[in-house]
């Protein structure tokens, strides 16, 4: 059983799987085609990633793969606690740059689903997180896109400070988002 909330941005959806416990510890399906399909949710993935940041604010994003190449995620974190964001990048969408994030945490158990169209990224909360996601495409490094994590015209509220954020130099010196032909068009 899943219980599924849809976020305030059209395709974005928070899911949390059950975890079934006992004095052993815990069983959880943490994605079944069935469970998700029966929730609507029809996202096929071919990929599994798995990222471990050692420190609390690694910040990695905002990122996505330029179609053809364009992915679905669907990520968790198995240790730790991350924000994690997603952005509307579809040129004519009456939502183009704007964001909705929430705390992802093995505590809470929660994931998100961050269909294509959208770039993500996420800062850990705590050192020691390690977030998991599968994806719908494979990983193309041309088509591999980042903007920037601070870009004003988005003005994501990232809960950790400025001047703790740890990013790639990718990151560090990624375009904005008015910079960025995306490839993506609404509808
Ligand atoms: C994404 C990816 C990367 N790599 C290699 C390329 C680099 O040598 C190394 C680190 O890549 P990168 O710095 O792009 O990793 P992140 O900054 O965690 O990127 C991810 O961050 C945000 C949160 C995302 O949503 C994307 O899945 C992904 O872009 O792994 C691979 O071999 N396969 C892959 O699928």
């Amino acid at each position: 059983m899943l219980d599924v909330r849809a976020l305030a941005l059209d395709g974005v959806f928070e899911i949390r799987p059950r975890r079934h416990g006992d004095d052993r510890g815990f069983f959880s399906e943490v994605w079944s085609r069935e469970a998700m399909g029966a929730a609507g949710l029809h996202h096929d993935f071919v990929q599994d990633n798995h990222s471990y940041s050692a420190a609390r604010g690694v910040l990695r994003g905002l990122h996505f793969q330029l179609p053809p190449a364009a992915q679905d995620k669907l990520v968790r974190v198995s240790r730790g606690a991350i924000f994690d964001v997603a952005v509307d990048i579809r040129k004519g969408s009456p939502t183009f740059g704007k964001w909705v994030g929430l705390t992802l945490s093995a505590d809470l158990w929660n994931q998100i689903l961050v269909p294509q169209g959208f770039a993500h990224g996420f800062v850990t909360l705590e050192p020691d997180t390690e977030v998991q996601y599968k994806v719908s495409a494979p990983y193309r490094a041309e088509a591999d896109r980042a903007i920037r994590f601070d870009d004003p015209d988005i003005g994501i509220d990232w809960p950790v400070p400025a001047a703790e954020i740890i990013l790639s130099s990718k990151d560090r010196d990624a375009a904005s988002l008015a910079g960025t032909d995306t490839g993506f068009h609404w509808r």
